[in-house]
């Protein structure tokens, strides 16, 4: 199931105008791929996200979540989408800190009205693809920056979302575990079959990328194409 958008215009307000913050951008990502998104700052790629995410309805142009149509949509059906088929990883690992790290997990299949074994089986199997069992039971507070990242990412693909979207996970992380980070999310996309867009700063990242693609004043170019890289998903480094 993928992502795709299709020539997406999205403007501000500004003064007396409007600011256009996409320009008729297309993207699509396929199921099991990751497109790496970079661009300088104020070039729009929060804004693509934003509206990748539907939790900003662009201009004109479609938004296509697992083969749907997401324009016109009302509120409570994008919430609904929001909840089931996306997820959504932030800068910044906004985790609740009164939760240990399984309850993280839990609480977002419970938000679906889901509870019981299949839960915590779940929960326990991606702790377990993140390399945080042994952390199960801690609190925000006592786990590393990486750590608190790694639970993010948990979290998000808690719901077995179609596509994932992730801001910059890596701009709290030095380098090394900036770049575990980036592998273990290329891992789970392949793993999990997400259509993944991950925006980051570090070119350094952009390795694993099955696709690269540069925002610039809000148009998108692709500076390495799917297809580019060799065998299945593995960019040629
Ligand atoms: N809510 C808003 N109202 C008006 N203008 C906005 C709003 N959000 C963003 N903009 C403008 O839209 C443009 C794109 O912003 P956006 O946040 O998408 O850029 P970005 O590439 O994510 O930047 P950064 O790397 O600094 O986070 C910028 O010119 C920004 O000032």
């Amino acid at each position: 199931m993928s992502l795709e958008l299709n020539d997406v215009t999205l403007t501000y307000p500004d003064g007396t105008g409007r600011l256009t913050a996409l320009d008729s951008v297309n993207l699509h990502v396929p199921a099991g791929r990751i497109t790496a998104v970079v661009g300088p700052s104020g070039s729009g790629k929060s804004s693509l996200l934003a509206v990748a995410a539907t939790l900003v309805a662009p201009d004109s142009g479609r938004v296509r979540v697992a083969g749907g149509d997401t324009t016109g949509w009302t509120r409570r059906a994008l919430a609904e989408l929001r909840r089931t088929r996306i997820g959504i990883v932030f800068q910044q690992p906004n985790l609740l800190p009164a939760l240990t790290v399984a309850e993280q997990l839990r609480v977002m299949a419970h938000l679906n009205g889901e509870t019981g074994r299949g839960v915590r089986e779940r929960a326990a199997g991606l702790l377990e693809a993140v390399d945080l069992t042994a952390q199960a039971d801690r609190r925000p507070h006592q786990l590393s920056g990486g750590q608190r990242q790694r639970v993010n990412i948990a979290r998000a693909l808690m719901n077995a979302p179609d596509v994932l979207l992730v801001d910059e996970p890596t701009s709290a992380l030095d380098h090394e575990r900036g770049a575990a980070v980036v592998g273990l999310l290329t891992r789970l996309t392949r793993e999990r079959g997400t259509a993944t867009v991950l925006v980051t700063h570090d070119r350094s990242q952009l390795a694993d990328a099955d696709e690269v693609v540069e925002v610039r004043d809000g148009s998108l170019s692709t500076t390495r194409a799917a297809g580019a890289a060799s065998g299945a998903g593995t960019a040629a480094r």
